[in-house]
């Protein structure tokens, strides 16, 4: 809360006393500073040492590469740096060591090819939804994350609750609440993830008599949250023996049934009810922040270029031709779209705009790493390494950037969206594996990698070609700018275009994920 007194005022000392410890402190802005401190630095790699211990940044592909591979004895996720992460009780993104490997055993049993199957369909389904409620609503979306997120929310509900939420209206405060609430599910799940600081700050005990609408706001969102959870959680264990011999079991059925000991668990270690609600929450929340924020980047990105979007089109045509929805299948069609330009398009577009700025070790025991010049390193016990993830996807040394003259790129305030280019994988131009480990690793590498990566590739495939099959996107041309440009159209355009750009810098914070929270509006229109 004091950074933006503090920072401009720290600002004004000379940059190599600042830098690059002061950009990097910020760290809800690493996703728009990408590889600037390292550039500063002329280094892939720097340390900064403070009172509170050794920080390792790194962009450096092979020490990254390293430090992917490592056990998770030697080299963990710093778990008090992420206790933030327990408002309802530990779960898999905030333990380390033995604890998290049971909450990753028991998450992991709700992934399975029947969870893909279902988040395909779901994904198919609510999209259509979505589209239908947009266009009764004039076919403009001024916060197209609002609903991007609100439909990645609808298709991990379907898939852990086996429960098909609708849609009525953006927000979900018209939402029908249910007996014995004071509002929506959908209402409490958002007011958890927006309020999530305060929840994570303020006692539970002090939040109950804050006084202003801030505190309630949150303070019932949580209770709400819980009183759902307890109920799905309730109705699981009335029929838990039925449930254990089903063979396709919600997300929730699994992490229940393996945090459960009984006849089909023998020798599972009774998980209280707040871990529990703990893993619900943490793979809620890891889902639908990122899969949504992302599906609005894709979005946007195609709205800005209306020939891959073409191209996209051409692909869904050829590969789906005239079949109704419900006979796309995983089998054969995602597969082809996940190989070809489908696939390139969502590789860039994470990319760029990749939604986790960096991922956070602890080293510890001390440990030798090569960096990619060949320099034997040693990183000392106890240091916090920042693997960044925003530097290294957009690192000059591996990803060309767009040749375009200086001045529009200041223009565009250096928006990564101007480097926008899927052809790069389809080219070869860039080398999938560096030694073992693939070059491009939005999902993480090793053993703490996301579990939820094939399910986010599949859902973010069946939302792009539910979408772009039967429409288009196009970003809306204010008649202001139209006028200034004389009515020259093409011109409006290239104004409206570079707007775009600097309003996909610009507008971009990050609270768990990045995201795009200004005003960016879009038309949707049925393709010809
Ligand atoms: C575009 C979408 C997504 C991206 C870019 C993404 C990325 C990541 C990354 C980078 C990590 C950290 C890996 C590490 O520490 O090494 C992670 C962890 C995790 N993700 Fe995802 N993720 C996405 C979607 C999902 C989905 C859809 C789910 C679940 C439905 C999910 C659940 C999780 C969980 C539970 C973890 C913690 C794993 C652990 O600590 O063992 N993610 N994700």
């Amino acid at each position: 809360m004091i950074y933006p007194i503090v920072v401009p005022f720290l600002q004004l000392f000379p940059k190599r006393m600042m830098e690059p410890w002061l950009s990097t402190s910020q760290v809800w802005r690493l996703w728009k500073i990408g590889h600037q401190p390292f550039a500063s630095v002329g280094s892939d790699s720097f340390m900064l040492s403070s009172p509170n211990g050794n920080m390792l940044w790194t962009c450096d592909i092979d020490i990254t590469r390293q430090l992917w591979l490592q056990t998770t004895k030697s080299t963990d996720i710093p778990g008090d740096m992420i206790k933030f992460y327990d408002i309802y009780g530990p779960n898999l993104g905030s333990s380390e060591g033995d604890e998290w490997k049971m909450h990753r055993r028991m998450v992991t049993s709700g992934f399975t090819q029947e969870t893909n199957h279902a988040g395909w369909r779901e994904a198919i389904d609510q999209t259509t939804m979505m589209l239908n409620r947009i266009m009764e609503e004039g076919g403009i979306v001024p916060v197209l994350k609002d609903w991007t997120n609100r439909l990645a929310l609808h298709v991990l509900n379907g898939v852990m609750f086996a429960e098909r939420l609708i849609w009525q209206d953006v927000t979900g405060t018209s939402e029908p609440v249910p007996h014995g609430h004071t509002i929506s599910y959908q209402s409490a799940a958002f007011t958890v993830v927006e309020r999530l600081a305060t929840l994570f700050m303020v006692p539970k005990g002090l939040l109950r008599w804050l006084p202003g609408k801030f505190f309630a706001e949150a303070r019932e969102g949580y209770d709400e949250w819980t009183n759902y959870m307890l109920e799905k959680r309730s109705e699981v264990l009335k029929n838990i023996d039925q449930v254990a011999k089903k063979k396709y079991k919600t997300l929730l059925e699994s992490i229940v049934i393996a945090g459960t000991p009984g006849p089909t668990q023998p020798d599972a270690r009774p998980l209280p009810e707040a871990s529990i609600l703990g893993n619900i929450f943490f793979t809620q929340m890891a889902g639908h922040e990122t899969t949504g924020n992302s599906t609005a980047f894709l979005i946007f990105l195609l709205a800005l270029y209306p020939e891959a979007q073409l191209k996209i089109q051409k692909e869904l045509d050829d590969v789906l031709g005239d079949r109704p929805k419900d006979e796309w299948s995983v089998e054969k069609d995602y597969s082809a779209l996940l190989n070809g330009y489908m696939g390139a398009v969502q590789k860039e577009g994470l990319r760029l705009f990749g939604v986790v700025q960096f991922v956070p070790r602890r080293v510890n025991a001390p440990l030798t790493v090569m960096d990619s010049n060949g320099n034997k390193r040693i990183v000392p016990k106890d240091t916090f390494v920042y693997l960044s993830m925003s530097a290294n996807f957009r690192n000059p040394k591996y990803w060309k950037r767009r040749d375009i003259n200086s001045s529009l790129r200041e223009e565009i305030h250096d928006s990564p969206a101007v480097d926008f280019d899927p052809e790069r994988w389809r080219n070869g131009s860039v080398p999938e594996y560096i030694g073992e480990v693939p070059l491009f690793t939005p999902f993480g590498q090793g053993a703490r990698q996301c579990p939820g990566k094939g399910f986010a590739q599949i859902e973010l495939t069946a939302i792009l070609a539910t979408l772009f099959k039967k429409y288009s996107v196009e970003l809306v041309v204010d008649d202001k700018v139209l006028e200034s440009c004389k009515g020259n159209a093409a011109e409006a355009w290239e104004k409206t275009r570079n707007a775009a750009m600097r309003t996909l810098v610009d507008g971009v914070t990050c609270n768990i994920a990045i995201s795009m929270t200004k005003e960016l509006p879009l038309r949707i229109f049925e393709r010809l």
